[in-house]
This record gives structure tokens, C-alpha cells and sequence, in this order.
């Protein structure tokens, strides 16, 4: 049986060359239409692997629904045009199997959205519906994730605990653990850290920080102290357009768009 270029089967798809500065995601072209609002143009990107790299731009410039385009969040809600080319295979063609590529391109949303069971099964829902059974394995993955997600020890004596008695920010690491135990290559984050307190903020940039040594990490952040803390690379979004894309000290510092330059320091927006 030949290969199906379009099966998100981690022996069918391209392996990582391990080159330091490698693509893990790509977008060319990607257009989004929300009925006739054209939302998004000529949004292309490259993230390298590894990475942070931090989306911002003004209230409704597009940000969110790039971001939710990479892994196809926006099906039945607006038209996606475009390729994102993940490892060989194009995220935006319908033949996808969208369930298996969100195993790769992981998501975490701005609310924390943990189900309504225990710290535990947060955590081992899917893996369990995927049909891993073993539960040595199992609790393995739990350990393993709620340390990446910098949770465990604050939860490792409570895991049959309800997961909505845990406070925002915690339970927002624990969304990122469980996002974290399907074993992503990237993480896509949808202003994670908008509905924390400073202190909850800075323990999900840390993790981030953390994070990025094994995972490549895809941000939206109104938060222009955090975009510059966290992230290595910054794109600028104004008007459904990528206006300027570079490394974040260069957007901060020295943007070459006027328009860059006015979000950055406050003058609109
Ligand atoms: N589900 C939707 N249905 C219809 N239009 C939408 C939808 N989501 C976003 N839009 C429109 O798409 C455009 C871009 O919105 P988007 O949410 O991507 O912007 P954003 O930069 O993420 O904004 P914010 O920072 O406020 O989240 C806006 O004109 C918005 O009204």
C-alpha cells in the first residue's frame, strides 16, 4: 500500500533534521474570510524550531485568527485559503485528519478550560480514549507532564483533586500540561495569560521559557513587556495584514514600520 501523503501518521511524515535553525511551521498565502470580511491577507510566516515567537497588534488586526488557522480551529467558521505546510504535509488540505494533527500543533486558549474531572484524568482523558491503557505509563505521562507544565509540585499530593478547585493559574498550567502529554511539537497559545494576575503571569512566562527547549511555541499576547521578555521572534499584525516580522529585539528597538513603531510605544491601538 503506497503512502498517504495526507495521514498525520508520524511514519509518513517528514523527521526533523535536527539543523539549528530548521522550520518546525510554515504559512504561505494563508487568506482567511469570515463570510465577505476578509480577515487575514497574505499572512506568511516561518517559525523556526524552538522557538517563541510572539504575535501582536491591535484589538481585531487578525492575530487569533492566524493563530487559529495554524491548527484549523477556524473549520466551519470562516474560509482558510493558503498553505501551512507542517513536516511535508499541508495542514489547510482538507484531506488532513485534523484529530491526529492536533496531536502535533497543539492548542491552549486564553480562558483555563479543564474539565470538569480530576487533576489525573485532565491529564490522561485523551491518552485513554487514544486506547493507552497502561497505567504505569499512564502516570508516567501524568508526572512528566504537570513537571514540563511546572504544576507538579504544587498538585503531585492531590491529583483526585477536582481540577476547577485549582486557582486560574494553575489550572492554565494545567491545560498546558495536558496539551503537553499528547506529545506536540508545537504549542499554539491564545493570550494565555490574559485573565491571570502578575504573579500567575510570570510563573506561565517561566514555563514557557522552559517549554521552548522542546517545544516550538506559537504566542498572542496584548502584552508588549511580555512579548519582549519571552519571545525570540515577534510579528507585527495591523488590519488583517503581517506588517513587519523579526527578532524581537528588532521590533522593539529598531522597527523599520512607522506603524510597528506607533503600537509599540502606545500611540495607537
Ligand atoms: N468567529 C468570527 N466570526 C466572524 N468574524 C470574526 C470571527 N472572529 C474574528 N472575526 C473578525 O476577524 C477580524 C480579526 O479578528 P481577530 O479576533 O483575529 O483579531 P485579534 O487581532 O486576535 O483581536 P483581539 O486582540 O481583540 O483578540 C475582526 O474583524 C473580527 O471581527
Amino acid at each position: 500500500m503506497g503512502i498517504n501523503k495526507y495521514d498525520f501518521n508520524e511514519k509518513n511524515i517528514l523527521k526533523f533534521d535536527s539543523n539549528e535553525h530548521e522550520l518546525a511551521i510554515a504559512t504561505k498565502n494563508l487568506q482567511v474570510f469570515y463570510g465577505d470580511n476578509h480577515a487575514l491577507f497574505d499572512g506568511d510566516l516561518e517559525f523556526e524550531r524552538y522557538r517563541i515567537t510572539s504575535l501582536i497588534g491591535a484589538s481585531g488586526s487578525g492575530k487569533s485568527t492566524y493563530l487559529r488557522s495554524l491548527n484549523r480551529m477556524n473549520d466551519n467558521v470562516a474560509r482558510v485559503e493558503g498553505e501551512i505546510q507542517y513536516r511535508g504535509l499541508n495542514v489547510n488540505s482538507k484531506k488532513i485528519n485534523v484529530y491526529e494533527m492536533r496531536k502535533h500543533i497543539g492548542m491552549v486558549f486564553q480562558r483555563p478550560n479543564p474539565f470538569s474531572k480530576s487533576i489525573r484524568e485532565n491529564i490522561t482523558f485523551a491518552l485513554k480514549e487514544q486506547g493507552l491503557k497502561n497505567k504505569k505509563k499512564l502516570e508516567e505521562i501524568v508526572e512528566s507532564s504537570l513537571k514540563d507544565a511546572a504544576l507538579w509540585d504544587e498538585v503531585k499530593d492531590d491529583l483526585n483533586k477536582s481540577a476547577w478547585s485549582l486557582s486560574g493559574g494553575q489550572q492554565q498550567r494545567l491545560c498546558i500540561a495536558r496539551t503537553i502529554a499528547m506529545k506536540p511539537d508545537i504549542l499554539l497559545l491564545d493570550e494565555p495569560a490574559s485573565a491571570l494576575d502578575p504573579i500567575s503571569t510570570s510563573k506561565i512566562e517561566e514555563t514557557l521559557v522552559e517549554l521552548k527547549k522542546r517545544y516550538t511555541i506559537i504566542i498572542v499576547t496584548h502584552n508588549m513587556q511580555q512579548a519582549s521578555r519571552i519571545s525570540d521572534y515577534t510579528a507585527f499584525f495591523h488590519l488583517g495584514h503581517i506588517l513587519e516580522y523579526d527578532k524581537t529585539k528588532h521590533i522593539f528597538t529598531t522597527p523599520k514600520v512607522t506603524a510597528t513603531n506607533d503600537y509599540i510605544s502606545g500611540n495607537f491601538g
